[in-house]
């Protein structure tokens, strides 16, 4: 099939070119949902780090990320034609409190691609100042830009719906955070970076032409089934409902925590967005909290399912004015409370190596949690070494991971028989397929961004390799799959990006 993508032609000599095909369906909106804008440049840019993986599923020559050209272009330097660069206005409840009107402060859209994988938008995170920075610079730190980059390709390797990452360029341009820092620009690709607060923010303002057009573009872009709905947006609440309770068993499964579940940070279509203070657990620790700022532990790891679900009652009343009647808003919520649970279960148990259901399975999940917060076990470690636990043999590399060894024993035999009718063959696969050897900890993003500001960019390289394929074994490289060292609990990511 021939594509705009192909290879380069005389009417498209430099590949640092590729004839991109621009829709920017977004835009068409029209001036209420946006600011058309372009990027602020940032002196000298350099590559930080590159996804040849994603360039190539989006279609572009391996060659558009090695040009100067691109990387002028994605620092926001230089624009990209075609391209329709704005920033969108949104709203959201921040830590649980209505903070009105927020919007792209420091994202900038480029526009909507024409890409093998559908249409995807492509956005410059830390592109410069926009009419909703408020009292921000509009720009993102180094640090911070290398975990994003990393984290959301990290979670895409794990099959958990996210942002992707395309690239980070950085400029030895000062930035004030605690301390002076460099700045960096991330280029993220998704179909859509509509979140709950852009509807929250036309509801509140209450412009209900504005909430319509905005929930007829998402469901004929979408969620195209929901037309054919007795009660359209009560459907569209229902299926993000849905995506949303996917995406949480996802997180709550591999140990994932965001940090900053707010709704401006909640996804429409129920993607990972806004890597900011993540987190995954290292020992277990349910009320694990990642993010230095949330003092009151709103978004500890075991609320975030409940966080979720407030979210989409937010996003619920927003959608009030369409939905009209508020029993329907309620009976699309009610989904959540269904699908999450039977999400987790199914992950879980895959976790576990079951590959079927059992009645027992629910019991076996709790105390295996119970077991693993009582025992303080690093979560990761425990469930990769458990792929060579069988009825029979096994045992010792996952024992050896607790202190409380009666409890671990009596938990052992319980498994044990639960085991005992499974092939072990498909259990392994299974296993192998579920719990992943390498996860971005803290420590591992922290180490990279220590070289990145000198200039050592290889270990962003090192993990981007390995967390694209998180569950395989990577011969050589177990250093980035062992407990975390002990300097790593003294490492505090807040707010502060
Ligand atoms: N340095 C900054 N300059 C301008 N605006 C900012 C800055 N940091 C955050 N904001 C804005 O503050 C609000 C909340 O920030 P939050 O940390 O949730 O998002 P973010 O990390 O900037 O981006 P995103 O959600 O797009 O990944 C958003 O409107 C965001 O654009
Ligand atoms: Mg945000």
């Amino acid at each position: 099939m021939s594509t705009a993508f192909d290879t380069p032609t005389s009417a498209n000599p430099h590949p640092a070119a590729p004839d991109l095909k621009w829709v920017n369906s977004f835009a068409g909106l029209g001036a209420d949902f946006y600011t058309e804008l372009a990027p602020s440049p940032l002196p000298s840019p350099y590559w930080v780090g590159r996804n040849r993986a994603l360039a190539r599923e989006l279609g572009l020559h391996d060659q558009w990320l090695e040009s100067a050209e691109t990387l002028a272009a994605l620092t926001g330097n230089q624009p990209l034609a075609g391209s329709r660069p704005l920033a969108s206005v949104y709203a959201g409840h921040q830590f649980g409190v209505w903070a009105g009107q927020l919007g792209d402060g420091r994202a900038i859209l480029l526009g909507e691609l024409e890409t093998p994988r559908g249409p995807q938008e492509i956005q410059l995170k830390g592109a410069g100042k926009t009419p909703y920075s408020r009292m921000g610079d509009g720009r993102a730190v180094l640090r911070s830009s290398i975990r994003e980059f990393l984290c959301s390709e990290a979670m895409h390797g794990l099959g958990i719906a996210t942002t992707r990452a395309l690239c980070v360029t950085g400029s030895d341009a000062a930035v004030r955070r605690e301390e002076i820092e460099t700045a960096a620009v991330v280029t993220r690709t998704a179909p859509s970076f509509i979140r709950f607060g852009h509807f929250e923010h036309f509801s509140y303002r209450n412009k209900p032409a504005q909430l319509k057009a905005l929930a007829d573009y998402v469901i004929a872009r979408f969620y195209p089934d929901c037309r054919e709905a007795r009660q359209p947006y009560a459907a569209l609440l229902q299926a993000v409902s849905e995506r949303t309770a996917h995406m949480m068993a996802a997180w709550q499964a591999v140990g994932f925590c965001h940090g900053v579940m707010n709704t401006d940070n909640m996804s429409i279509l129920g993607l990972t967005i806004d890597y900011g203070p993540f987190q995954f657990l290292d020992a277990f620790d349910p009320g694990h909290i990642c993010n230095h700022s949330d003092d009151h532990g709103r978004y500890a790891y075991n609320k975030q399912p409940n966080m979720a679900y407030w979210n989409l009652f937010c996003l619920g009343q927003a959608l009030l004015p369409l939905i009209e009647n508020q029993e329907d808003a309620l009976a699309a919520l009610e989904s959540y409370k269904t699908v999450f649970p039977q999400a987790l279960q199914a992950r879980m148990r895959a976790k576990l190596g079951l590959p079927d259901e059992h009645e027992s399975d629910g019991q076996l999940i709790e105390s295996t949690f119970r077991l693993l917060a009582s025992n303080k076990v690093d979560y990761t470690i425990f469930w990769r070494r458990l792929c060579g636990f069988t009825a029979q043999s096994g045992h010792e590399p996952v024992r050896d991971l607790f202190f409380d060894l009666e409890s671990f024993n009596a938990w052992a035999l319980q498994y044990s028989e639960r085991l005992a009718p499974v092939d072990i063959a498909q259990k392994a696969d299974l296993m192998l397929k579920s719990n992943p050897k390498y996860v971005l900890r803290n420590h591992l993003g922290e180490e990279a961004i220590q070289a990145a500001k000198l200039k050592d960019f290889s270990q962003v390289d090192t993990l981007l390799t390995l967390l694209q394929a998180p569950f395989d074994e990577h011969p050589g490289q177990d250093s980035f799959a062992g407990f975390p060292p002990d300097w790593a609990s003294s490492i505090a990511i807040s707010c502060s990006s």
